[in-house]
């Protein structure tokens, strides 16, 4: 099973990031790759070794996986296009579109099958991605086992319980770069209005975040141990970090969060009645 053979069905972002990582982590099984456009299929399929078509059922024929990476809007057309070739060979779906139920995606391919949902993240591009994985009842362990390895491939990944954990996983790992990205952002533009040049101050923020990232996973002190490690007694840091909690930057955190949770709730009803 460990060499199975996968398709994904749709070449963009995160397809491109999961086969680049699941190549390089040294995977020699069969890849195939589908899309309407034979560009992103060029650019893909270029230096990497993977068959590529533009034809989804072509590109099934045969597949032990098959890796749903189209946008949740257009899910259903493209389940709808496989059912009579998944009914027949019942390979493992794996889909890591947003919001979408595993239930819903059964339904849309007849139904009775072994379904993954993921929610993975842009790090994948860059083999640091955070993936939270559900599994229905009809997948057997080396399905979960073979799942956790392509995901491992670009990144860490952590099952689920329960699949409206998602939602949680979504507000926190999946759509968690674009806080970190805004903060960042508003740091850099911070610096450059202390003085610093743009290059620069890029820089000093994207180390800075990754030095903290790292000493988060691998320094053994809890994030609230590492920031007062930080803070000398009266110091300049105390001088920000209180400037921050007057302005409610937890609040306004937990609120950001929240939010998206419901949007991806929202997501699950609006896709399972087709009113997106
Ligand atoms: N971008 C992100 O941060 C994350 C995205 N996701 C999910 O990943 C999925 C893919 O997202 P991206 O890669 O960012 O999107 P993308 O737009 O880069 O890729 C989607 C690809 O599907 C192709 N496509 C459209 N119709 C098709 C069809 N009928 N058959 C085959 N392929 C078709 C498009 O040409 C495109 O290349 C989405 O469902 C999204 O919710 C999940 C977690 C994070
Ligand atoms: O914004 C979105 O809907 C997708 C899911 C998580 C990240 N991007």
């Amino acid at each position: 099973m460990a060499q199975a053979s996968m398709v994904f069905i749709g070449a963009g972002n995160m397809a491109t990031s999961i086969i680049s990582g699941l190549l390089q982590s040294g995977y020699t099984g069969p890849i195939t790759a589908t899309d309407p456009d034979q560009d992103k299929l060029n650019q893909l399929a270029s230096g990497l070794d993977i068959q590529t078509t533009t034809d989804n059922n072509e590109g099934i024929s045969g597949a032990d996986v098959v890796i749903l990476a189209v946008k949740p809007q257009v899910m259903k057309s493209v389940c709808q296009g496989l059912v009579e070739a998944v009914q027949q060979s019942r390979p493992l779906i794996i889909s890591i579109a947003a919001g979408l139920e595993s239930e819903t995606i059964e339904q849309w391919l007849g139904g009775n099958l072994a379904v993954i949902r993921c929610m993975p993240n842009t790090p994948a591009l860059v083999q640091t991605g955070a993936s939270g994985l559900y599994a229905n009842t009809r997948v057997s362990d080396d399905q979960k086992n073979l799942a956790e390895m392509v995901f491992n491939a670009v990144g860490i990944s952590i099952w689920v319980e329960k699949e409206h954990h998602l939602h949680a996983v979504t507000a926190t790992s999946g759509s968690g770069p674009a806080y970190f990205f805004m903060f960042m952002e508003a740091m850099q533009k911070s610096a450059e209005s202390l003085g610093l040049s743009a290059d620069v101050a890029a820089k000093l923020v994207g180390q800075t975040a990754l030095g903290a990232a790292q000493m988060v996973l691998n320094s053994g002190d809890s994030a609230e141990t590492l920031r007062k490690k930080v803070c000398s007694p009266n110091g300049t840091t105390e001088r920000a970090i209180r400037s921050f909690e007057q302005d409610g930057l937890r609040a306004a955190v937990q609120q950001a969060m929240i939010a998206c949770a419901d949007r991806s709730e929202e997501m699950a009803r609006e896709l399972a009645s087709g009113d997106q």
